[in-house]
């Protein structure tokens, strides 16, 4: 058979959906074999999945069971940002790139705003990691040690060997799933399927005092911590702005005057628990007339407080190559994504319309005021890792505050009126 025949039976529709149909029909509990060739004399790790699927590999982590949702990225590198993004708290991070470690992990070395330069947070946020192949060998001029012996020194469990092809063909099958990482000759039993999901992530992740970054800054920004990233502090310090790090349900109505501007993080877990924030939100776009920006979880919490509906996506966009339409242009960003829950704009509220939308399944990546500087994105323009093409994002709302405090925009609407005391009244209720 030619070459092009040979290439053209190969990756004809039917060929492709019967392999399709021979990854989906592998029986539920039949374990699959390890795929390559795991750490030599390590511990043997096992991946089950709450619906019954299975792995086997090697451990070159932390020896400790875990239970978390199975999630997976498509990004090719960047394993140290994401793993202590804490948006992944409580999750099984699963890696479609088949070789990671490869480049170790780097040290703990702080930039000026006293933040970790090459990580996202403190501590591994993921509960665990799963690999097709751990990188025995790393090299790279930064790196401090290996990619196991930091999951190891956190307490993080790690597979490798597994067949992430499979894996992640389950998920996008079935969708995100719990499953349980163990260590040990055989696989955890009586698991306590426990769902991450079922309580408010974003009071775990978030800081319980308020803490101030770039104290110099000429605007002063609120920055809601849902369990920020680290750069997005950074950029907006990068930008000029003083930044007050608040806790997820700081009492912000009650203070509006004191900030330029206001912004609300990343974070994990569910939007919904976040009822006091989406208050605070609501409260806001009643009296606030300055600039308000959100990012995933703060793009979920604006469309909230706005009227959205927040629902689950079956497996979630967490990449960073995911393609985002800016409806004011027509033009195509791409993105770093993080995130399984997405709003509904299928009806927008009224004032409000749709701002980015996905270009590969058509979720919402973002809303916009029409009259009112308040908008948000889904996808991370703060990246880590990740491409920076939105990284303008963040100069144009700094600019917009900056531009709002010259024209000495007044903080709330009606200044003169009661709704401040009002609000301070309501909060301190609360
Ligand atoms: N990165 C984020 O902020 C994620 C938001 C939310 N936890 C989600 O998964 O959709």
């Amino acid at each position: 058979m030619s070459l092009s025949k040979l290439a053209h039976k190969l990756l004809s529709p039917t060929a492709l959906q019967t392999s399709r149909r021979s990854l989906a029909s592998v029986a539920p509990s039949q374990p699959l074999q390890a795929h390559y060739p795991v750490v030599p004399g390590s511990l043997t790790a096992h991946l089950q999945l709450r619906s019954g699927e299975s792995f086997t590999g090697g451990s070159f982590g932390a020896p400790v069971s875990t239970v978390g949702e199975t999630v997976f990225t498509t990004s090719l590198v960047g394993y140290p940002e994401s793993m202590t993004d804490p948006s992944y708290l409580g999750q099984l991070l699963v890696f479609t790139q088949p070789l990671v470690g490869n480049y170790g992990v780097p040290g703990r070395t702080r930039d000026q705003y006293g933040l970790l330069k090459h990580f996202e947070s403190e501590k591994i946020q993921c509960r665990g990691i799963i690999v097709s192949d751990y990188a025995l060998k790393y090299s790279h001029w930064n790196a401090c040690e290996s990619l196991a012996q930091w999951c190891e020194r956190e307490g993080i469990p790690a597979i490798t060997g597994v067949d992430t092809r499979a894996l992640v063909h389950i998920l996008r099958g079935q969708g995100s799933t719990l499953g349980s990482l163990s260590v040990g000759a055989e696989p955890a039993k009586n698991i306590d399927w426990v769902d991450p999901n079922a309580e408010n992530l974003v009071a775990q992740a978030s800081t319980d005092s308020v803490r101030v970054f770039n104290p110099d800054g000429d605007v002063h920004v609120a920055l809601i911590d849902c369990g920020v990233k680290y750069n997005i502090i950074r950029s907006l310090c990068d930008q000029g702005a003083r930044v007050s790090l608040v806790p997820w349900n700081h009492a912000i109505s009650a203070e509006l005057p004191s900030y330029d501007g206001i912004f609300i993080s990343n974070g994990p877990g569910s939007p919904s628990y976040c009822t006091e924030t989406i208050e605070q939100l609501r409260r806001a776009f009643e009296m606030y007339q300055r600039p308000i920006f959100g990012i995933c979880m703060g793009n979920q919490l604006m469309g909230l407080a706005a009227g959205l509906n927040a629902y689950k996506l079956r497996f979630g966009n967490r990449g960073h190559n995911q393609p985002a339409v800016d409806l004011t242009n027509g033009r195509c960003v791409i993105t770093s994504q993080n995130h399984g829950y997405a709003l509904d704009d299928s009806k927008m509220p009224a004032g409000w319309d749709r701002y980015y939308v996905n270009a590969n399944d058509g979720s919402n990546e973002g809303i916009r005021h029409l009259s009112m500087p308040f908008r948000s994105v889904q996808f991370h323009p703060e990246a880590k890792g990740g491409p920076l093409d939105t990284a303008y994002l963040f100069k144009e709302f700094v600019d917009q505050v900056r531009a709002a405090k010259a024209a000495g925009v007044d903080a709330i609407i009606d200044a003169s009126a009661d709704s401040v005391q009002q609000s301070a009244a309501a909060s301190a209720q609360a």
